[in-house]
């Protein structure tokens, strides 16, 4: 009798096991998706190259931990292994990371040579994540040699404390990247959306036009900050307003990712508000600098 041949069952491609991370970025953003990633046992080298940025990533962590306590919290949330920490000014420390996670100021011209260089420095199974407010992936991906290891994860703020991120993938972002960042998310308790690389993305498409608006009725006297956000808490349901949210974000923020917008889709909706620029101009950007649209401790 002619014996079946024994096919195997087709295996998913091994992925790899990622176990250090490398953080760029020590700004809001970048301290806490380290934070979060050490609360999960992920080694993590953080990289800024302002000192003072990487010190006050540090006090961020400390101040998040006491919240987190005074809020009842007793699990993870409330507690970090130091030593899964690393701090450093250069960015070839992360050269033997798995997995490397971008986290800089939303400026082009600040990504492009940061991307460039981790390029030439990383081996070629590393996979590179951006977490941009607005600019695209594919953009990113075409200057790294590597398109298809290069997705977008939009974190949310403040990263510890939100389980939901934007995964977007650029024109060339291969699925066993996508498999294998989806892993990774999970690992640390974040689920995700899907989404397709479109400037903005779902959220920031929406909230940077909500923010902006809200700006301008500012702007033009029709209202003021704390009456717009009750409005949005009270009859929506929110629970943070708009002009709170661009505090936490932080108006150099919202700033840069409009500009990113007004020149990704040409559309003048987009334009930002002469307030929002002139805040920005003077230093007021909101919770990290202690002002913006309201005082902050
Ligand atoms: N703030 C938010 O709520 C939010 C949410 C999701 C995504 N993002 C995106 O995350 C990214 C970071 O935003 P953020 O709010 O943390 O900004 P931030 O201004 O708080 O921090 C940016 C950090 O990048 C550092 N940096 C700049 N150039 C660098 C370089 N060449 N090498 C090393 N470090 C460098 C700065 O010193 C700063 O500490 C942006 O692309 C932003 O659009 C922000």
């Amino acid at each position: 009798m002619i014996q079946e041949p024994a096919f195997k069952t087709p295996q998913k491609p091994e992925q790899p096991v990622i176990s250090r991370v490398g953080v760029i970025g020590a700004g809001v953003m970048g301290s806490g998706v380290a934070q979060n990633l050490a609360q999960h046992g992920f080694q993590v080298v953080l990289i800024d190259h302002f000192e003072k940025a990487l010190q006050g990533a540090r006090q961020s962590m400390q101040q998040n931990l006491r919240f987190q306590k005074m809020m009842g919290k007793t699990g993870w949330e409330t507690t970090l292994d130091w030593d899964l920490i690393r701090f450093s000014g250069q960015l070839e420390d992360v050269q033997h990371c798995d997995f490397i996670i971008e986290n800089v100021t939303e400026n082009w011209e600040i990504k492009k040579p940061i991307f460039e260089k981790l390029g030439e420095i990383c081996p070629q199974h590393t996979i590179f994540a951006a977490n941009t407010s607005a600019i695209s992936i594919t953009r990113i991906a075409s200057v790294t040699g590597r398109a298809d290891r290069v997705v977008g994860i939009h974190f949310m703020n403040p990263v510890p404390q939100k389980s939901m991120v934007e995964l977007i993938r650029g024109y060339h972002t291969s699925q066993a990247t996508l498999d294998t960042t989806a892993d990774f998310l999970n690992r640390f308790g974040k689920k995700h959306v899907l989404v397709k690389d479109a400037p903005g993305f779902i959220s920031n498409r929406v909230l940077m036009l909500t923010i902006n608006e809200a700006i301008f009725l500012v702007h033009e006297g029709t209202s003021n900050p704390t009456d717009i956000d009750l409005v949005f808490k009270n009859c929506f349901g929110h629970s943070m307003g708009p002009l709170e949210t661009a505090d936490l974000i932080g108006l150099d923020t919202i700033l840069h990712s409009l500009e990113v917008l007004l020149d990704a889709y040409q559309d003048p909706k987009f334009r930002p508000c002469p307030l929002l620029k002139q805040m920005v101009d003077a230093g007021l950007h909101g919770r990290k600098t202690g002002e913006g649209f309201f005082r902050h401790q």
